[in-house]
């Protein structure tokens, strides 16, 4: 059995996390960018010294972990400030993913690799046989990111700004979970989808 991997995206609150934890009730492994680059943004992790002496002592906390409000203010809206911040995480995501592949029990049948910026960054697309979009309007993700603490009008239109549009991320859709709708109907599509990929993974394996 060859083990498959799947690109999980999509936009800011369009539902990944939950569709992650769906396919998770299915048995299927689901390793997560945004678990690992909060991983990296620990005090022990080899990140926070360059993130310090590239953007100053603000940078980190009292506790020697990043300071995530302050970067949050300063990474979205400032494209060169994210560039250099995501130069320093972004080779330590891709090898911490590799290594969580590496570490999948060898009967699996696929996997689901959650990236944020699939298309966006370097490194990831190429690593997954296929990119699975979770999509919503605008409308209902802007509904659902503001209600996240610390929101607001402002900052939701920089960081939704600083990721691909919707359209194009569809058009480099290989399949799409729809999330319009209820978490029933979302519980459905992902069954769905699940029942596909078995499918083509047995396929797809000599
Ligand atoms: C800027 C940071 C500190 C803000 O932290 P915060 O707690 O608000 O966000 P969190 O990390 O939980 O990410 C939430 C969402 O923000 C969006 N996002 C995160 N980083 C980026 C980025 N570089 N560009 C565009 N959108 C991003 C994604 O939709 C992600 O799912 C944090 O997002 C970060 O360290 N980003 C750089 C690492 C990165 O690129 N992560 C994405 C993994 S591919
Ligand atoms: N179908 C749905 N019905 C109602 N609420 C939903 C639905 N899908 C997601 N949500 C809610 O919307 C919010 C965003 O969802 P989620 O955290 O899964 O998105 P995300 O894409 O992982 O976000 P991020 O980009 O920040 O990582 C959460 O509060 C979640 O509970």
């Amino acid at each position: 059995m060859i083990m498959q991997l799947i690109g999980l995206t999509g936009g800011i609150a369009s539902g990944k996390s939950t569709v992650s934890a769906l396919f998770t009730q299915h048995g299927v492994p689901v390793i997560d960018a945004d678990v690992i680059a909060h991983r990296l943004s620990q005090p022990s992790s080899p990140a926070l010294e360059a993130i310090r002496s590239t953007f100053g002592p603000d940078a980190v906390d009292a506790h020697g972990a990043l300071a995530r409000d302050w970067m949050r203010q300063h990474v979205f809206g400032h494209a060169e400030a994210r560039t250099r911040l995501e130069a320093i995480l972004h080779p330590l995501i891709l090898a911490e993913l590799d290594q969580g592949v590496a570490a999948l029990p060898s009967e699996t049948n696929y996997a689901l690799i959650a990236v944020p910026l699939l298309f966006e960054a370097k490194g990831f697309r190429e690593r997954v046989a296929r990119a699975l979009v979770v999509d919503c309007s605008e409308e209902r993700q802007r509904q659902r990111l503001m209600n996240r603490p610390g929101m607001n009008d402002e900052l939701a239109d920089a960081i939704i700004a600083s990721q691909l549009p919707r359209q194009t991320r569809l058009q480099y859709a290989d399949d799409i979970i729809d999330n319009e709708g209820s978490l029933e109907e979302l519980a459905e599509a992902v069954a769905l989808q699940h029942q596909r990929y078995l499918t083509w993974s047995a396929a797809a394996s000599p």
